[in-house]
Order: C-alpha cells, then structure tokens, then sequence
C-alpha cells in the first residue's frame, strides 16, 4: 500500500532534495500537492459519475493543463505545479511535453481515460505500433487517474517483459513526468530495487511481480496494472493475464483496473481473451513507407552481410540517418559491433566516424546510451536483436538491416533439456522492425533473406514463451498461496501436459509438495527463493552441510551469471582463466572465480584480461547479498567459509545432489559418453569444461551432475563436476530412483541401496543421511 507524505507545513527549495534533475527552476514555493494527496482529502472509493470523473481528471490531469496548451512565461510557471509532487514545472517539462504531444498516442489520451473509468470489466487494452507512445504515456495517464483517486488502492504497477526495458522507462517517465527517479516513479528488477516509500508509479520486471503476488514480499497490491508488451508472451505476461482474467488477483478492495498494451498483431486474440473490454487504437503514425529491399538468398556470414549493408550505407551521401541493425544473438552482436567499429574508422567518408552502439540485456545501464543525443553530425549505429522487436523504440532509426533469424532458448521436458534454436522471426516482428524506418523523409529496411522465407517459414506471432520454458518456477509460484491450480488456470495458450506433468514431477521429487499435491513446508521455502526450485532446494540442504557459504556464491554464480564467460581471445587470456579452474570441477571453478573477484576489488581490467563478464558478476554479487538478506529473514542459518578443506568439498558434492540429483550422469564407455540417468540420452561434456581442459591423459569422471543439457549445437553437459554413485543413493529420494528408465547405472545405483549402502546407512546414520532430513 503506498504510503503519501502529506505536504510538509514548511517551506521547501527543489535544490534540497536528493536527485535533484537538472532545468527545475530553483524557486522557493510551498508545496502544493493535489487534493487527494493530502490526509483527511480523498476522493472517495468506488466508481465516479462522469461528471465527477470530468472534474477530477481535469484537476488531476490539467493541474499541468496550463502547461500542456503551451510554454507559460516565467511569472505562469511558478503557477504551474506538479500535482503529484506540488513543485513547479522545470524548462525540461516544457521541452518534453512538446514530444509527447507529437506521439501518435497523444490523440487517443481522453478516449482512454474514459473507457479506464468506465470499462464493464475493469480492463482497457490498448493496441498501437512500436513507438507510438504506449509504454512512456499510458503509465502516465493511469497515475494521473489513480492520483484522482488517492491512490487507495496503491500505486501504479507496469509490467515489461524485460528488466532493462523496465529501468529504462523509468528512467525516462521520470523525466517526463517532472519527478524524481526512485522517489515517485520506481522500477524493480533482478537485484536492483530502485523505489521509495512514496513510489507511485513503478516499472517492474513481470517475473519480479508475479514473485512478489505469491509471495509474503512486495506491495501485492494496485490501482491500476498495466501489463504492457503483451505481443512478447512472456510467461508470466500470460500468466498475469490468465488469472487476472480469473479474478484470481483482482478480489482486492477499491476496484484495481488493469491495462493491457499489445501490438495490433496479438490484438484479435486478446480481444477474444477480454471479451467485453474496451479498446483503445491508436492512429497509426502519418510518416511514409520504408523503402522495402529483400535479399534472394541468406548469406551464409550474417554478421558480414550486415557490416557490409552498414558500409554501404555509410558511404551513401543521401542515405544519413542512423541505423538499426537485428542479428540473431548476443554474440553476434558483439562479433559485428567489433568488426564495424574497426571498418568504420578507415572509412573514408567526410565528417566523424559513426558510433557503433550494441543493445542487448548483458550492456545493463549502459543501454541508456542508444538514447542519449550527443553529437547530431554523428551517425548511430545501433546493433541488437530481439530486445529491440518491440522495446527500446528510438525515433531518429532511418534505416534498418534484419537478419529475419533468432537465437532461442528452448526446453524440451520430455528430456529436461534446453536448446538453442535458430529460428525465422515472425511476421509480426518483422513488421514491427520494418516500422522502425518510418519516418519523414522514409528511411530504408533491407532484409538478409527472401521475400518466400517471410512468406512461408515464419509464424504469424511470437512464440509465446508459455510453450518453450521449464515450468517448474512456475508451478511453484502457482501452488503458493494456492493462487491456482496450473491445470485450472486460463492461459492465452495452454501449455503443454507434458511441461505441466513434467514440472509437477520434479517438485515431488524435490519434497515441494506433500502427499495431497499442495505445496510442503519445504516448498513454501523454496518458492521464496529468485532461484530455480533445484538450486534453492540446494541451499536449503547446504544449511544440513553446514557450507552455506560456498552455496550462496554457486547458487548466484550459477542465476545471475551464466553467460560470465566468452571463449578466450588469445593465449594470455586462456592462461589467466586456466589458473581460476579449480581440480575439483566446474562448480568449484565458479566459487574460485567469484572469491578472485571480490578479491581483485570487482576490477573490471581485472575481469577483461580474464575474459570474464564484469557486469554479469557485479550481478552475481548483488544477488548473493540478496540472499543472504533472505536467509536470515528466514531465520536459515549461515556457516563460516571453508572453501578449499576437503571437507567442505564433500559437504558442497551433498548439497548440491540434494537438488540435482535429477541431473546425474554416467560415463558409459570411459571415454566421455554419458548416459543422462534420466532420459537415457548420451551426451559429452562442454567445451567449457574443466575436465575437459586437463592435461592428458586425464580420464574423464565417472559419475558426474551438471547444472544444464543442451541439445543446440553439440549435445552437451555444462557446468559438471564429479560425484560418488554412493553419494547419490544417500540423498536421492528412493522412488526417484526406482522410476528412473532401465539402465546397467539405474541396475547399479539400485545394487549399491540394497548392498553395502543400506549397511552403511544403519552404522553410520550421520554420514549421508543428513540429506533425508529434506526430503
Ligand atoms: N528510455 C528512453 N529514453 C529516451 N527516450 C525514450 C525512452 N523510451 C522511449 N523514449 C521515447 O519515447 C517515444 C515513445 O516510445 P514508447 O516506448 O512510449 O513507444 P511504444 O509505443 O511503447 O513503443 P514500444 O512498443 O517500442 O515500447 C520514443 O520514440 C522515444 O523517443
């Protein structure tokens, strides 16, 4: 619920509060907040007559209305006040309110707010192009509706499918509004909690919010939400969507309403999905057409053709303006912002040379960049990739090159696998990447691939994500708090049985739920955790083992870094890095590199010469100081670091098969074949491994867990590290492994829990038996 300071009896000088934006004037002024922001002034509860509607949006949304008819002189403006923070308006109001009154939205602003007061269900949807104005404006308006209603319901929630995009809004809202970022105006992602007591309007990762409504954290309640880039079909998106529509998360006080912003290609399922709600078009943008130009034949070298269609363009006269340019991955990316940036400087053209510009989720803050204006006369190069399919709209892109393709990660859960699936985009996003180049004058989209591949290969609309992910997550959070059943649930597209089946199975064997099917003791624990239910089942045990330490650092290693690492670009690089593995596998390699790191000062030069991505662990130092917040609000006991004694290696191996005992292999032949115990698929060990940089003629582990199987490119085991089959009988709960597909291992691990194992366990309870405190 937020908590509104009423006015303040003294007089306030803007200059004295904390982030302080720049072009405020520096007056003197009493604060003069709106009327339902001051104690014992509320608007009262419940719906308002239109008359009544018309007076208090106009006091709430024309306090600034003086402002929004043109640039008041001086003496007016210090009329002019804000009326969610009372201060006058600054010069940089003004200049952005000319911008925002240009965007197609802006036409469709009273329509709008008259179909959020008035909807039969409490829903509006909104449906407009890319860059139209939704995701900075719409956030706008509800505040200002919400304003008028005292925020009794709390404050306004927006969701963005990614965290970046959520920090970023801000960001800009912020500006637009006037106000101040982390104060009114918040956002909330992975590790990052930039709000305050008086955030009205908060920008947050989806996934963040649909942990905080199952769980005892967060605000848990809102005015109005607004589930914005709903063409994305993220997960929780749908899942929001799906028991929002149940009313599942709507049974609160004070009438919440709920936004839902899409794309007008989702626009005809969505409208089916919220039958009888509203929609609000937007008018589609006045620029010209793009010109149009499709290659017969995909190159072979995506990440040349695109350099050599960025040159070429660069060396045109007529064809200024910046450029905007999607490749399939990350990786990409990075491999075609080095080349341009090299090409570029020996570019013989007048003037500077462009800046070449990636966007993708590993830049984190830097991504503002794309937006900032520096120099006019020098042309932007920005390199990205799905990210920027519906996100992150920048209106000086004249020019657009799209590689039609995508790298996707993809779960398999018939063998809980991930792959990586390069894969045509669809219609939908191609057209939203052509309307980047809309403009005056029309700039150019140039597609790497044929007009018949567009036509025939790629799908109407994104995938929705519902359909490609582990839904173990999922379930957990569904289960807490019995919000739902995940059968029962309205999903925009049902998943698979399977994927249901499948995660519902791993909670069991994981102990998550009791023999009714709801969430155990355990389960409820585990669902409190930003971790995957195998990882914070992990740390649990590691509390049994007394290694929480170590835990906590492999359980953020393992979440918020995984992509730390790039193949080495010289012998230097590959030496330094050899010297952070550790003998006892990839696991300890992840610790020892972590502890290296807070020892080098989290250096950044220090983490280039290693090859190592600094961002991503920054990242993993956050969280793990956010989980060690979380143990002790849990009352979880924490353990000194022993990293390194042999003892502290064997607890580590106890911990970690207490929640991965699902991900065990078999070397079947001693020659790095592994048999998944699970699936009976065969797999080799990564590249990355550590096992696999030894030294010949080191022999492979026998038995090893691994943290993720990929089927993408070459059938891997990554992030492995030797076990004892023994190990594994002791903590793996005994029904897993008898349902476990007839296997010589299966045959094996079954021998050794009849034979000298359960001997074993009678006369020394304390060694492994530990683990079954958990299960
Ligand atoms: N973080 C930002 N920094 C600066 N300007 C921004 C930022 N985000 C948006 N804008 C500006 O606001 C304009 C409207 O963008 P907005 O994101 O509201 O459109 P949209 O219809 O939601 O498109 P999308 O679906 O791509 O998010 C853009 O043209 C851009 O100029």
């Amino acid at each position: 619920m937020l908590h509104v300071t009423p006015a303040a009896p003294v007089l306030v000088t803007r200059s004295l509060r904390p982030n302080y934006k720049q072009g405020k004037s520096p007056l003197v002024v009493a604060p003069q907040k709106h009327p339902a922001l001051l104690p014992g002034k509320q608007v009262p509860l419940g719906r308002m007559d239109p008359k009544a509607l018309s007076s208090v949006l106009w006091t709430a949304t024309m306090a600034s209305g003086r402002a929004e008819e043109s640039e008041p002189s001086l003496g007016e403006s210090e009329l002019a006040v804000n009326p969610f923070d009372g201060l006058p308006f600054s010069s940089c109001y003004y200049e952005l309110l000319e911008q925002r009154r240009a965007l197609p939205i802006w036409a469709a602003r009273f329509l709008f707010l008259e179909h959020l007061e008035s909807s039969p269900t409490g829903v509006v949807l909104v449906s407009g192009e890319p860059g139209s104005g939704k995701s900075t404006q719409i956030p706008q308006w509800c505040a200002e509706f919400a304003l008028a209603r005292g925020f009794q319901t709390g404050q306004v929630t927006v969701t963005q499918p990614y965290p970046l995009a959520a920090m970023s809004l801000a960001s800009r809202v912020a500006d637009e509004m006037d106000l101040t970022l982390g104060h009114e105006i918040g956002y909330s992602i992975p590790q990052e909690d930039c709000t305050g007591p008086n955030t009205m309007l908060r920008f947050c990762w989806d996934r963040l919010l649909l942990q905080e409504v199952a769980s005892t954290r967060g605000p848990g309640a809102w005015s109005v939400l607004i589930v914005d880039e709903a063409q994305e079909r993220s997960v929780a998106s749908d899942l929001l969507q799906g028991l929002l529509r149940d009313t599942k998360l709507r049974n609160l006080p004070g009438d919440p309403r709920v936004v839902v912003v899409t794309d007008p290609a989702l626009e005809p399922k969505l409208q089916a999905f919220w039958a009888n709600s509203p929609i609000v078009r937007v008018p589609r943008e006045p620029g010209g057409n793009p010109t149009l130009v499709y290659r017969d034949t995909v190159p072979t070298d995506l990440v040349e053709a695109a350099c050599q269609a960025v040159l070429e363009l660069c060396r045109q006269e007529e064809a200024p303006g910046d450029v905007l340019v999607y490749l399939p991955s990350e990786e990409e990316i990075s491999l075609c912002c080095e080349s341009l940036s090299r090409e570029l400087g020996m570019l013989a053209v007048p003037g500077p040379p462009p800046r070449v510009l990636p966007l993708h989720p590993g830049c984190g803050q830097a991504i503002q960049a794309v937006y900032e204006d520096t120099d006019m006369s020098v042309r932007k190069i920005v390199v990205t990739h799905w990210l920027a399919d519906f996100s992150f709209s920048l209106p000086s892109i004249q020019h657009v090159i799209d590689s039609g393709l995508e790298l996707r990660s993809v779960y398999s859960p018939r063998i809980r696998a991930e792959s990586q699936v390069l894969r045509p985009i669809s219609k939908c996003q191609a057209e939203a990447r052509r309307l980047r180049a809309r403009g005056f004058p029309p700039g150019s989209c140039l597609r790497l691939y044929s007009k018949s591949i567009l036509e025939l290969e790629a799908p109407p609309l994104p995938h929705p994500k519902v359909l490609e992910e582990n839904l173990s997550s999922l379930v957990l959070l569904l289960k807490r708090k019995q919000i739902a059943e995940p059968g029962e649930c309205h999903f925009l597209d049902r998943p698979a049985p399977e994927a249901l089946m499948q995660a519902l199975e791993d909670l069991d064997y994981l102990a998550a739920l009791d023999d009714d099917g709801d969430l155990s003791d355990l389960g409820i624990i585990l669902s409190e955790f930003p971790l995957l239910p195998e990882l914070a089942k992990a740390l649990l045990a590691s509390c049994e083992f007394n290694c929480v330490d170590e835990m906590l650092t492999l359980s953020a290693m393992l979440t918020a870094a995984p992509g730390f690492t790039r193949p080495p670009l010289c012998a230097e690089e590959a030496a330094l890095r050899r010297a952070l593995e550790h003998a006892d596998g990839d696991h300890s390699s992840l610790i020892q590199i972590y502890e290296a790191f807070v020892q080098s000062g989290a250096d950044e030069v220090w983490c280039q010469a290693r090859g190592l991505n600094w961002a991503a662990l920054c990242q993993a130092r956050k969280l793990r100081a956010e989980l060690v917040e979380l143990m002790q609000q849990i009352e979880l006991p924490l353990s000194q670091p022993a990293f390194g004694s042999e003892q502290n290696r064997r607890d580590l191996q106890k911990a970690l098969l207490s929640g991965f005992f699902l991900k065990v292999a078999q070397d079947i032949d001693g020659t790095g074949n592994y048999l998944l115990l699970t699936h009976k698929h065969v797999a080799q060990l990564s590249s990355c491994c550590s096992y696999r940089n030894r030294r010949a003629p080191a022999q492979p582990p026998a038995w090893v867990l691994y943290h993720s199987f990929s089927i993408s490119k070459d059938n891997c085991l990554c992030i492995v590290s030797e076990i004892q089959p023994q190990m594994l009988v002791e903590l793996a709960p005994p029904y897993f492994l008898s349902n476990l597909p007839p296997s010589e291992s299966r045959d094996f691990l079954n021998q050794l829990r009849e034979g000298p194992a359960a001997e074993a366990e009678s006369s020394s309870p304390q060694e492994y038996g530990d683990g079954c405190v958990l299960q």
